[in-house]
């Protein structure tokens, strides 16, 4: 008789176990889910369309005088230029001056990274005169960590948060696939054959619109990937195929 109560006993408290561990799963879903709904909506109050300036330093062959309001409502978003001896004003979201470095910058974008992983569209990108600091802000120099770039920076956000949301039960698949549009041409980056990259097989990529809002490339090369080392290895591929074009070109 003893045994059959304890029995009864720790079958209970197994149950009970049982039903505190579901209500406390249920508990961190529903935590990530308003989590995310208050990111989105930080993000959409920050503004959903964002344009920061940075300011590289001057070249040893440059003159220039750039300057920052450190009073009024432009402090931190206000840039100051001075040519012929007139002075040109302009704001934005944010100003990063001269002295900004790549973690900073990243510290910025990083919310948005954040939100890509929960699901949003997100679009980044960078415009400037020849020269005026695109590739050192976007790809900086990956092999060294204070010169790493945004791209770099966000790839590892999404493989260390990808790597601690897989351990609460999401599943992620990642795949990558790069291209660049030169003189309304698009290319593929990671294409293998080195012909559609030199001739005009390139033309037989279409970008389309799906009823979704998906925008996709077609006939893109599109290859999975599962850590940073091989997005790493993608990124040095697509490099070299820019590189590739740019001696192809010059021939
Ligand atoms: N914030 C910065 N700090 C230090 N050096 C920088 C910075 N931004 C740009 N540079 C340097 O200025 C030079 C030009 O920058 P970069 O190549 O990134 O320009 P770009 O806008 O990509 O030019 P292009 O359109 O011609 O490709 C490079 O030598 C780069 O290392």
């Amino acid at each position: 008789m003893e045994t059959m109560s304890e029995y009864e006993s720790q079958k209970r408290m197994l149950e009970d176990l049982q039903l505190r561990l579901t209500e406390a799963e249920q508990k961190i879903v529903d935590g990530e889910k308003l989590r995310k709904k208050l990111h989105n909506t930080i993000l959409e109050l920050k503004g959903n369309i964002r344009v920061f300036c940075r300011v590289r330093p001057l070249l040893s062959n440059e003159s220039g005088a750039v300057s920052y309001p450190n009073n009024g409502e432009n402090i931190g978003r206000g840039v100051e230029l001075i040519h012929n001896t007139q002075s040109y004003s302009f704001a934005f979201d944010k100003v990063f001056d001269h002295s900004a470095s790549q973690e900073d910058v990243f510290t910025e974008i990083s919310q948005l990274v954040q939100s890509a992983l929960d699901g949003y569209k997100v679009c980044i990108f960078a415009y400037g005169q020849t020269g005026s600091g695109k590739t050192h802000t976007m790809m900086g120099n990956p092999e060294f960590n204070d010169q790493k770039g945004l791209i770099p920076r966000s790839l590892e956000q999404i493989f260390q948060t990808s790597q601690c949301l897989m351990s609460q039960g999401w599943k992620y698949k990642m795949q990558a696939s790069m291209l660049e549009i030169y003189n309304e041409t698009i290319r593929d980056l990671l294409a293998t054959s080195r012909t559609s990259i030199q001739d005009g097989a390139a033309s037989k990529y279409n970008i389309k619109h799906d009823v979704n809002g998906n925008t996709q490339v077609s006939d893109l090369t599109i290859v999975d990937v599962r850590s940073i080392n091989e997005v790493s290895s993608l990124l040095k591929r697509a490099a070299q195929s820019r590189l590739t074009r740019s001696s192809f070109e010059i021939q």
